[in-house]
């Protein structure tokens, strides 16, 4: 029997988007559906809305550093509504372009929730449509902490679209998300307060990152309590009132926002009828992105990888190379770069010292590290440092781990982070010539 379509793709986020283009690259006839916005979060409530909202924060910190340099007169006003305004026209405009591209490549679009009926069908808007191959890339959700008094709290969902900027936050989670939302809030005026579980935020990373944005989140205003969790949540008249484990007082705030980790879009999507399993929390998958049956696959937030666009990205055009192309090719996730955008901003890739003392041995791994002021903080008033640091194999001087603090820290390490792919040494670093005057050079110069 032959079915409606070559790939059925359910959810339209950065990795169904790229399987379902890259499939009909190479003649295959296919549809997808979303539920909700076409670019999923990434696009609609995650990346992009949250890169904007960075940016705008970003003009109080230039507006702060802008008397160094001669600048004076009145201080311009930020008006949130205008910026979700402008923002929200932006997105719009971004979501017109992916649809116009989808009906350039010939993908059928149908804005409706599917479900799996069996291994080739799936009933979307009471139609039923049959499929040779389907991809699941259905994403993840915000989780929640199961205490008294979460019904107060919002996720990183409803940040976008808050009616006014609060006051004072609680931030519960300091990892991407958590430090990401204090960093851009505290920009705007907000007081923050973060609580994190583990002894660190952004724990995860390289101790030296790390601690680099706890010292540079405090020296913005930003209050952090690790090791520590939140108990209960209380609503009083004028204000939401937190108690912490471990901490003698409670901390008060007029909004909650927790920001404690993700978990796959599994629900009532037909999975167990069509018999394919879940492991820890999501949908288990071989190399090639595979599950338990064979012809459906799953990319992106609803496996068990990594929780980043580029991933779900690569994972999707894997995919679709791998069973519509002439070539069959599976993700790299050692190398894989990810930035947090706070400020100061963190960018790493590989291995953080720790992690390759644990795989190699204490004495067969060398740091280096440099910890400078930037040119532009020379007249900023800002007592800002800039942080480099290299985790280095000492049996083949191979560099394993790239680790950087600092403006601009994602645009650096970008192109550092393919030469790290293609195996680059210490040594080749050495002998490259650097751009001057920029923060960058520095990592030519590391002895
Ligand atoms: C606040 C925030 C900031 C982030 N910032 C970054 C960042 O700076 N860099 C980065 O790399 N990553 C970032 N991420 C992570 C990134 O957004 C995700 O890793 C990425 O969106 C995952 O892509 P995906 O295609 O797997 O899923 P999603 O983007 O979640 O897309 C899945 C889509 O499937 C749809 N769907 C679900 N079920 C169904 C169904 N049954 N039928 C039809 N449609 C369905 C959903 O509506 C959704 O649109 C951020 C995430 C958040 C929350
Ligand atoms: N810049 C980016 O690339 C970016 C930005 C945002 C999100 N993301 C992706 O989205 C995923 C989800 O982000 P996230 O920040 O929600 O998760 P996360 O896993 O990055 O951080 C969760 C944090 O919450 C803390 N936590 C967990 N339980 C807690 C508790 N009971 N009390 C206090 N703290 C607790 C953890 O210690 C951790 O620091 C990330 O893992 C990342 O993959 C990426």
């Amino acid at each position: 029997m032959t079915e409606d379509y070559d790939l059925f793709v359910i959810g339209a986020g950065p990795g169904g988007l790229a399987a379902a283009k890259q499939a009909a690259h190479y003649g295959a006839r296919v549809a997808i559906a979303e539920a909700n916005y076409l670019g999923g979060t990434c696009a609609n409530l995650g990346c992009i809305p949250k890169k904007l909202m960075v940016y705008a924060a970003d003009f109080a910190h230039y507006a702060d550093a802008s008397e160094g340099y001669g600048w004076s007169g009145d201080r311009p006003q930020f008006d949130w509504a205008k910026f979700v305004k402008a923002r929200d026209q932006a997105m719009a405009q971004f979501r017109q372009n992916h649809e116009r591209s989808l009906i350039q490549k010939g993908i059928r679009l149908i804005h409706d929730r599917a479900v799996l009926i069996d291994a080739h069908t799936v009933e979307i808007a009471d139609q039923k449509i049959t499929a040779d191959k389907i991809l699941l890339a259905v994403g993840s959700h915000p989780n929640k902490l199961n205490i008294p008094g979460i019904e107060h709290t919002v996720t990183s969902d409803k940040m976008f679209h808050l009616p006014q900027l609060p006051q004072k936050i609680a931030i519960i989670g300091g990892g991407y998300i958590g430090v990401e939302f204090a960093s851009a809030l505290r920009g705007f005026g907000t007081k923050v307060f973060v609580i994190n579980n583990e002894h660190c935020i952004l724990n995860g990373f390289d101790p030296a990152i790390s601690n680099a944005i706890h010292n540079g989140l405090t020296q913005r205003g930003i209050e952090i309590a690790c090791s520590t969790t939140v108990k209960e949540i209380i609503a009083g008249d004028r204000a939401l009132q937190l108690t912490l484990s471990d901490h003698p007082t409670p901390i008060t705030a007029d909004l909650v926002l927790c920001a404690i980790g993700r978990t796959a879009n599994l629900d009532n999507l037909g999975l167990e009828r069509v018999g394919v399993e879940i492991d820890r929390d999501a949908i288990a998958v071989d190399a090639h992105s595979r599950t338990s049956q064979p012809n459906i696959f799953a990319v992106g937030d609803c496996t068990n990888r990594k929780q980043l666009t580029p991933v779900a990205l690569s994972e999707g055009r894997a995919f679709a190379d791998t069973i519509f192309g002439d070539y069959a090719w599976t993700v790299d996730y050692d190398s894989v770069p990810s930035a947090v955008c706070c400020r100061p901003e963190a960018a790493s890739v590989g291995m953080t010292e720790p992690q390759a003392q644990a795989h190699f041995g204490e004495a067969a791994v060398r740091c280096y590290q440099s910890e400078f002021q930037p040119l532009f903080h020379s007249l900023s008033g800002q007592n800002e440092k800039a942080l480099i640091k290299l985790v280095v194999n000492c049996s083949n001087d191979q560099v394993i781990g790239i680790h950087i603090v600092g403006d601009q820290a994602a645009e650096m390490l970008q192109g550092f982070a393919l030469a790290m792919k293609k195996g680059v040494t210490k040594q080749e670093i050495d002998y490259t010539i650097g751009i001057h005057p920029s923060s960058a050079e520095e990592i030519f110069s590391m002895r």
